[in-house]
């Protein structure tokens, strides 16, 4: 018996002309992180806003807790590249929000609490009553964490969240993401073009041929230990065989395996690697 709470079941998205990606399968455990990787083009992103019920798969399903997806649910949050708060209010406004959508009978001091204490968790309690306009864009990033956290999600979804972000502002935010994210034992799904990113955070990572026609070609099981830091990450044994699988995967194997698949692809249980450990 498996504790899968999301299950992708061969979906394909498909336009006048352009068939992006198809019989696309994966399925994501109660607790995992799982990062998706690909070149540009390969239907990351359309495939994320199908989770988030955004968009609409051309062929196929996907199920979370068993229920087909019917559009967008607080179960399903989503922390967006660009931050996407509303910048008439401040941040704790932004984070009360969400708090009450979720919680439509709790009275405004409860909503107040909770929205200061997720706030507090991303180390903005002093930073609550500024709008985005007066907030970094790390500061405004952990807002749209605090507030994607705050509803206490069955999935929580990444699309590049720390892209937009300066280096040393992005590591600091993969490393409270991966510990909020393993405290809370929180499922989360994440695009990144970011390697090292896939390797800190993800548990696993599922790797996509490029587009169009693009299919998930392999799926790499991090077994790297926990906790992982930056810091750490390239002295632990086994990251250098991961790092250039993936880094070999992206420069040339995402392309040559694009296409026709090999004989003996299963697209339901594409080849699986176990690296890191
Ligand atoms: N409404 C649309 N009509 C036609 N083509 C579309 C539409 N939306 C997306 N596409 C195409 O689908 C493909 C996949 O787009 P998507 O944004 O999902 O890719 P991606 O892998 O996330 O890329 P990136 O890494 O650049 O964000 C692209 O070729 C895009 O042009």
């Amino acid at each position: 018996m498996t504790n899968r709470i999301v299950s992708v079941e061969g979906i394909a998205r498909k336009f006048p002309g352009l068939t992006v990606f198809q019989n696309v399968w994966f399925g994501i455990e109660r607790g995992e992180f799982v990062c998706l990787v690909g070149h540009s083009g390969c239907g990351k992103t359309t495939i994320l806003n199908i989770l988030a019920g955004l968009d609409t798969p051309s062929d196929g399903v996907v199920l979370v807790d068993g229920k087909e997806i019917e559009g967008p649910s607080l179960d399903r949050a989503v922390i967006f590249q660009g931050h996407a708060l509303m910048p008439w209010l401040t941040a704790e406004q932004n984070v009360a929000f969400a708090v009450s959508c979720r919680n439509p009978s709790w009275d405004k001091g409860r909503v107040r609490d909770a929205a200061r204490e997720a706030l507090a968790r991303v180390g903005l309690t002093q930073a609550a009553e500024r709008k985005p306009s007066q907030l970094s864009g790390g500061m405004k990033q952990r807002v749209g964490i605090a507030r994607a956290l705050s509803v206490n999600p069955k999935l929580l979804l990444m699309d590049e969240p720390f892209s937009a972000l300066d280096a040393l502002t992005r590591g600091s935010l993969q490393e409270e993401v991966s510990r909020l994210v393993t405290e809370a034992g929180q499922t989360a799904f994440m695009i990144t073009h970011d390697v090292d990113e896939a390797i800190l955070l993800a548990d696993r990572i599922l790797l996509m041929t490029n587009g169009p026609e693009a299919r998930v070609a392999e799926v790499v099981h991090n077994r790297l230990a926990r906790p992982r830091t930056r810091a750490d990450l390239h002295h632990m044994p086994g990251y250098h065989p991961l790092r250039d699988h993936i880094m070999d995967f992206l420069i040339t194997r995402s392309r040559t395996l694009a296409g026709t698949p090999p004989a003996g692809y299963d697209a339901r249980n594409p080849p699986v690697v176990e690296l890191g450990g």
